[in-house]
């Protein structure tokens, strides 16, 4: 139970909670052992002629007064105890999902997001559930046993309780051994629902692919055996828990059977009152519910305890990037970048992605990347924004080692617009602004929309900048989304901005557009563009050309070109190519 130490703040924040719950679950417990008794005394009275109707309607109030206060008290303990465990279930998410921000890109390329995604989900409902049911059961049974154990020897005597309780502890085996099975297949259930989601959310996500390819019935094939698998996985569950029921009934009334033998055996010999005979009976059924309990509460808590671990293991990750201490902070930098004979290789990989790179770019020039795919130009970029740590050599930013400087300040500065072009499902305006914690003005959205040569477009929508994206919106095309990515980098107004192949799915005369109406804000800032066009390149300061992670030529475009090499091979091509197109 260790396990559970890294939730001591929780706990102690909120202890009263679970002490006020207990001690309302022990009162209902209390009242509960009351009941027996009330009607002990009314078969008794019955039968011995010694009621009335005022009598019957003190019973009747007795009943209602019992009735009220286990309904009330009920209420509390729940929203005490189980209203608690939601709200660890709301801190516990939390402070994993703050710490998975926390931790580097590398970790999340070696950990599924659908294992995290169950971390966030079954593993915190296990521990929410034993710390929320857990504390009942362990409480309720164990209060529940004892007092009902003395109550049925103070009713009748202690023969006829150990009668009675011979067959209840098997209650707690059956329980504890079927919760096992019970869950393991709930477990499977859970996996092939989760098969099931997954290839139904594949087909509809591809459903272009597959309908230009004919293949709808191959994608029903699939469909229909991960449905029949579904199928199956549900019936196991059913019909285990389907036997489980029934045979804690059938241990229990064997309880009962024999209570009724020897117990009624007892009243014909006057040894009993036919009172006392009933209260036994009521509280041998108030033990089924606790004995049931301690057979669960052992899976509960393992269950509990084995996702705390996990949960625990989450939370112990330390991020190998991090500030260090006394980091610098820049408000506004100057832009300038350097890399000196940087080589870096990849967590896990044999070979050097980048080897001995060296370059400086001063404040408001620009740097462009050629390549061919694979030769290390993004990975020039990742390292900048400090998303790895490099092996060897030195990266500067505004002439600082970019490990002194803190992270969040060195990231501010840049403006990136990444490759994939990833857009949330949300309006295009909050999109364009996502970098500001607070609003900012429409007009700020419109200007850097405008830039980017997507405000056209945009006002086409049917909501225009409200306009809602992704799967309940506006699927943008490539370009649109490309332009707009652009928009919400430049809109934070970085000293340097990186467009890493952020121009490869517009036309040339939009990107001229582009890169004209860049031209002003990218004068006075540090630029990096990443592109197999030379079109987009040729007018930067500096032109790099990687082969296989190591600069192979570098100069300007007249320079490159007049050297006759891979660079002016590529511009030859590129230059038939569009000749070929335009004829
Ligand atoms: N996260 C990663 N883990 C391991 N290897 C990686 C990772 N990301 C990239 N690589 C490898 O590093 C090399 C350089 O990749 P990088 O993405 O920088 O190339 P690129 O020149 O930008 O390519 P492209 O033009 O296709 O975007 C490639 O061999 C790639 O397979």
């Amino acid at each position: 139970m260790k396990v559970f130490l890294s939730l001591k703040n929780f706990f102690s924040k909120h202890k009263w909670n679970y002490l006020i719950g207990i001690i309302w679950l022990i009162i209902i417990d209390s009242v509960q052992l009351i009941v027996p008794q009330i009607f002990r005394n009314l078969t008794n009275d019955f039968e011995n002629n010694l009621l009335n109707s005022k009598g019957i309607t003190k019973y009747v109030c007795l009943i209602i007064l019992t009735g009220t206060v286990i309904a009330v008290g009920r209420f509390f303990w729940r929203i005490y105890i189980l209203g608690t465990s939601r709200e660890l279930e709301y801190y516990l998410r939390k402070k994993i999902f703050n710490h998975l921000l926390t931790l580097s890109p590398n970790y999340f390329n070696t950990h599924k997001t659908g294992d995290l995604m169950a971390h966030v989900t079954n593993d915190v409902n296990a521990v929410r559930m034993a710390i929320g049911q857990g504390t009942i059961m362990i409480v309720d049974s164990g209060f529940m046993i004892i007092l009902s154990l003395i109550m049925m020897i103070k009713t009748t005597n202690l023969r006829l309780t150990s009668i009675a309780l011979f067959t209840l502890p098997f209650i707690i085996i059956v329980v504890s051994k079927f919760g096992k099975i019970i869950h393991k297949r709930f477990k499977i259930v859970q996996e092939a629902f989760s098969d099931l989601t997954d290839t139904t959310q594949e087909s509809f996500s591809g459903i272009r692919v597959v309908k230009s390819f004919v293949q709808e019935e191959l994608e029903l094939e699939k469909f229909s055996k991960v449905n029949k698998d579904n199928l199956n996985k549900n019936i196991d569950l059913v019909k285990i828990s389907g036997t489980f029921h029934p045979f804690i009934q059938f241990i229990s009334s064997i309880s009962f059977l024999l209570v009724i033998f020897y117990g009624g055996k007892e009243v014909i010999l006057n040894k009993i009152s036919l009172g006392d005979f009933i209260a036994f009976n009521s509280y041998l059924g108030l033990l089924v519910w606790p004995m049931m309990a301690l057979g669960w509460v052992i899976n509960v808590l393992q269950r509990g305890a084995a996702s705390m671990d996990r949960i625990n293991s989450i939370l112990d990750e330390k991020p190998d990037i991090s500030d260090i201490e006394d980091a610098i902070k820049l408000n506004k930098s100057k832009g300038k970048v350097e890399f000196q004979e940087v080589s870096f290789k990849y967590p896990g990989a044999n070979n050097y992605a980048l080897r001995n790179i060296n370059f400086t770019i001063e404040q408001g020039k620009s740097l462009a990347i050629i390549g061919r795919t694979g030769s290390g130009k993004s990975t020039i970029v990742s390292l900048l924004l400090r998303l790895y740590d490099i092996d060897k050599g030195k990266i500067l930013f505004d002439d600082i080692d970019i490990k002194n400087l803190s992270l969040k300040s060195l990231r501010e500065n840049i403006g990136y617009v990444p490759q994939d072009n990833f857009l949330f499902s949300t309006t295009i305006e909050e999109n364009i602004a996502f970098s500001f914690e607070e609003s900012i003005s429409h007009d700020k959205v419109i200007h850097a929309a405008r830039l980017a040569e997507v405000y056209d477009n945009i006002l086409e929508f049917p909501n225009d900048f409200q306009t809602i994206l992704g799967e309940r919106g506006v699927t943008l095309s490539g370009g649109q989304k490309q332009r707009t990515s652009i928009a919400r980098a430049i809109i934070k107004e970085p000293s340097v901005l990186i467009l890493d192949d952020s121009l490869s799915s517009v036309d040339t005369q939009t990107e001229e557009k582009i890169l004209k109406n860049l031209k002003d804000f990218t004068d006075t800032r540090t630029t990096i563009i990443i592109s197999h066009r030379i079109s987009t390149v040729k007018n930067c300061d500096e032109i790099i050309f990687l082969v296989d992670g190591e600069i192979a030529e570098r100069g300007t475009h007249d320079f490159l070109i007049s050297l006759n090499g891979l660079y002016s091979d590529l511009y030859e091509k590129q230059l038939l190519e569009e000749k070929i197109v335009n004829d």
